[in-house]
């Protein structure tokens, strides 16, 4: 046994192997030992292998799918050995397979999948300072391509957001490799490019990805090539596993509007500082009905687009449903199962009868599900028809429609042939309907019916034979049997073939009870794999309807995600946006929606709206006010309201207007990250340095106190400089959060900068925050009070009250100011004036690809050369 079981760990070196011992799975060795740790439990020893005693652990059977589920969260994988052999069918044990492999990116059971949000498997390909990725989310048949540099890839990370990726070993980038997501090495054949095309070409069922504009992909080609094989390893081998994939995805990042991990974070858009996944700006979106919905709406949250079209599609959408009133609808969805998954089970051929039973109740919803949409979008306008003009219009409302009616003879189908309330597993029969099939209502029929049949029998031979008191009976060694006594052996008829005698009865066989022997017997048995055969072939069935059931599953997602936006439109009291097409950025009344609704659940009082305008010639604000005053949650309301119109969802304002965004970048409090040995002012500039190296003039920048992290002369250098590079390089919208009263200097010498300051009113030493935002600088800082408030004691507040009068008056008496802002550009002219120097003239006229290694380290060696001395 030991044997077999090191045979099949063989196959499966990295992970752990579950093999399937009576009523347990049973761990060996080290992988007992790895179970012991993550699971914790018990170890045991028994025997010994090669001199050595086993060291085991185990988990009952029954209990498979929690322990599952606890691995698969912990980004492990398990190869499940089933008993596949006869028990005692030939020498040694009985034969075991791995019948099952469940990765953290491919699991498609439902009970280890999150509804709300898919789970993602990334294929990852470095070739030559570029990366390709290849991304597959199983359960919902989603596939993507994709190329970026390696300095975006945390960004494609941090948006893909995958439970586990793969990598060949020789080509895994650090990114990949830093992170906390599972990371599997396969061979590097499998990334290989012209074997991705093929393959993709195959599952797709094209001769060219030209229509998918995804022909020109190398890179990614060579991770698909990886994704796919493993998708169909782990599915058993099969080649029909990816049979719902119909279509692919190719992002580039140049058409999204960037939205850097950074940023994920600080805006707390999918989760909390702190990783939950509430109070976040999803969680206050996502009513959704389905799990389809809510994962629709993260997918539109994490990747919203530059180009405004699909937003304004999305907000006339919005605007008919609430014109309409969108709760019929909602109630509608209710009933709506998760075709999405359900599809994908089917094409894994995983799927479970519940399952088929509420597709089959989804389709014969859809009816009424059409009934509740808005009028005039009902029913699909011939196309010389007029319609009355009875209200807005929205295209992508129509275009939804026309994918809710799918072929009726698929419902119709799975009416006839999936029982009403069908059992939970097929191998408990009672799945296909009854009436579907005759020859399965038959072997019911005789199972069930077996008694009725006999009388019948019995009655129908009395008369025939006229032997009244013939009796039909059944034991267990003879089986079925007509008893006749000697008194009516004169009338037995020819065709009776006797079967026992006995002392005053003869026992005989008929060949209809022979048939109906042979029939009973087995019915149970026969009407089981009957059931089987017959559930086969309607998946078989199925499989052609795969494309029109995904289609009917997106529209219902994107239905639920648009009923969930107008909803909350509706209750929270938020308004279209409007896009424009010069540089603006002008919100009217605009609110945080989930610090408003925080403070609405608590009775935290009301939240105090602002105004925030900025446009080609207002590009900057320096906001300053006390700690606590709301400074922060003003620049993240921007933010959230400028994202949410991208996404396509209602805003919280009174009124917006929004020109082209191309990226919103952040730079909020201080992350120390310490795994990567990285201080908190080191996060601060790095981050910092990133966004001054990447932000446009039509970017959203929010700086929070930048330099507090270090000194405060350096701080407020560096906040000084950065403003000015801000300012005069980048261009950007920046809303610039401080608390260096000396950056209040910078709009007067800043024709596109503003202060606006949070106000605070003081009663005594007491503090009250108004929140709102108003025009100029603000007076003082409020530091200590905020301290007080915190319940600092009255001695320290006294002790730094009198510390800071001081510092204050040693301040006003001190020496002239210092040009915070003009060095740099002074700086800048003068070495452009200078023109490039000797080391930059050399490197300008090196040309990399020309250069053999030995060449480029001696053209490194004489640029070193070149530097100044000093
Ligand atoms: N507009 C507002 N209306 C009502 N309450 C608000 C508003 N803005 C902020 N608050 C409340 O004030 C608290 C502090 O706000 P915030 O963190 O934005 O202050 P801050 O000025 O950035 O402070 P610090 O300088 O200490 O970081 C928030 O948690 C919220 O409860």
């Amino acid at each position: 046994m030991m044997q077999q079981y090191l045979g099949l760990k063989a196959d499966h070196p990295d992970i752990l192997l579950f093999y399937r011992m009576g009523d347990f799975y049973e761990v060996f060795f080290d992988d007992a030992r790895k179970a012991n740790q993550l699971l914790d439990i018990t170890l045991t020893t028994r025997g010994a292998s090669n001199g050595q005693p086993v060291v085991m652990a185990g988990v009952p059977v029954h209990a498979l799918e929690s322990y599952l589920a606890r691995l698969v969260k912990l980004g492990e994988a398990v190869a499940i050995a089933e008993q596949v052999g006869e028990v005692g069918a030939g020498k040694g044990p009985v034969e075991r397979r791995v019948t099952r492999v469940v990765t953290p990116g491919t699991v498609t059971d439902s009970e280890l999948l999150a509804e709300r949000q898919d789970t993602v498997l990334l294929a990852v390909h470095a070739s030559r300072a570029r990366v390709g990725l290849a991304w597959l989310a199983l359960a919902e048949g989603r596939l993507g391509l994709g190329e970026c540099t390696e300095a975006e890839l945390p960004s494609w990370l941090a948006r893909l957001s995958p439970a586990e990726i793969l990598v060949s070993p020789d080509a895994a980038p650090m990114a990949v490799r830093q992170g906390t997501t599972s990371v599997v090495n396969r061979p590097a054949w499998q990334f290989d490019t012209e074997l991705g095309l093929r393959k993709l070409c195959e599952l797709l069922g094209v001769s060219t990805l030209a229509g998918f504009n995804a022909q020109e992909l190398p890179r990614a080609h060579a991770a698909a090539a990886a994704l796919v094989s493993y998708a169909e390893h782990t599915s058993g081998g099969a080649k029909h596993a990816l049979g719902h994939v119909k279509s692919l995805g190719v992002e580039k990042a140049s058409e999204l509007l960037e939205l850097p991990p950074a940023t994920l974070r600080n805006l707390e858009l999918t989760q909390t500082l702190r990783g939950e996944a509430a109070p976040t700006l999803l969680s206050l979106l996502d009513t959704c009905r389905t799990g389809m919905g809510s994962r629709q709406l993260r997918l539109w949250l994490t990747h919203p687009l530059r180009e405004r079209e699909q937003a304004s599609e999305r907000h006339d959408a919005i605007a008919v449903l609430a014109a309409h009133g969108p709760e019929p609808l909602r109630q509608a969805l209710r009933g709506v199962s998760d075709v999405q998954r359900i599809v994908a089970r089917i094409a894994l051929r995983q799927v479970r009868p519940r399952e088929l039973a509420g597709l089959r109740d989804t389709l014969a919803l859809l009816p009424q599900l059409v009934q509740c949409l808005p009028p005039n979008h009902c029913g699909a306008p011939e196309p010389d028809e007029l319609l009355p003009d009875d209200g807005p219009r929205s295209a992508l409302l129509l275009r939804l429609h026309d994918a809710l009616h799918p072929d009726p003879r698929i419902a119709q189908h799975l009416a006839a042939a999936v029982a009403a309330e069908p059992a939970v597993l097929l191998r408990d029969g009672g799945v296909i309907a009854s009436g579907f099939d005759a020859e399965l209502d038959e072997l019911r029929a005789i199972a069930t019916n077996c008694d009725d049949f006999l009388v019948a029998l019995e009655t129908r031979e009395r008369e025939r034979t006229g032997i009244t008191n013939l009796r039909v009976q059944y034991n267990k060694v003879h089986g079925f049997y007509i008893e006749v006594t000697s008194s009516g052996l004169d009338k037995v008829p020819a065709d009776y073939q006797r079967r026992q005698t006995l002392k005053n009865a003869e026992r005989y066989i008929t060949p209809e009870l022979r048939a109906f022997e042979d029939k009973a017997l087995s019915a149970q048995e026969r009407s089981l794999s009957r059931e089987k055969l017959l559930w086969e072939t309607l998946l078989d069935e199925l499989q052609s309807t795969l494309g029109v059931l995904g289609e009917l599953a997106r529209a219902l997602a994107s239905l639920d995600a648009l009923c969930a936006l107008t909803e909350r439109a509706q209750t929270l009291g938020w308004c279209r946006p409007e896009f424009v097409n010069h540089p603006c950025l002008d919100i009217e009344r605009g609110r945080h929606p989930v610090v408003e609704a925080r403070l609405a659940e608590t009775g935290g009082g009301n939240f105090i709206a602002n105004d925030c305008r900025l446009d080609a010639r207002t590009r900057m604000l320096i906001v300053t006010g006390p700690n606590m005053g709301g400074k922060s949650t003003f620049m993240r309301q921007v933010a959230l309201i400028a994202l949410m119109a991208a996404i396509g969802s209602y805003v919280p304002a009174a009124r917006c207007r929004l020109g082209p965004i191309d990226a919103i970048h952040t730079r909020i409090g201080a992350a120390d990250d310490l795994a990567n040995a990285q201080s908190t002012f080191m996060v601060e500039m790095t981050e910092a340095a990133a966004i001054i190296h990447s932000a446009t003039d039509r970017s959203l920048v929010l700086m929070d106190e930048i330099g507090r992290g270090t000194s405060t002369f350096d701080g407020l250098a560096l906040a000084g400089a950065i403003a000015s590079h801000l300012h005069e390089k980048n261009r950007s919208f920046t809303l610039f959060a401080t608390h260096y009263f000396e950056l209040t200097d910078f709009p007067t010498r800043h024709a596109g900068a503003l202060n606006m300051h949070v106000s605070a009113a003081e009663s005594g030493d007491q503090i009250v925050f108004l929140h709102a935002i108003e025009a100029g600088p603000a007076s003082r800082s409020y530091g200590v009070q905020v301290a007080k408030l915190a319940g600092m004691p009255g001695s320290l507040v006294r002790q730094a009250r009198a510390t800071l009068e001081a510092l204050e008056t040693q301040q006003a008496s001190g020496a002239a100011q210092v040009d915070l802002f003009a060095a740099p550009a002074a700086a800048d002219a003068a070495a452009a004036a200078a023109g490039p120097s000797r080391a930059e003239a050399a490197l300008m006229a090196l040309d990399p690809d020309q250069l053999a290694p030995r060449e480029a380290l001696e053209a490194l060696y004489r640029l070193k050369a070149l530097l100044p001395k000093d």
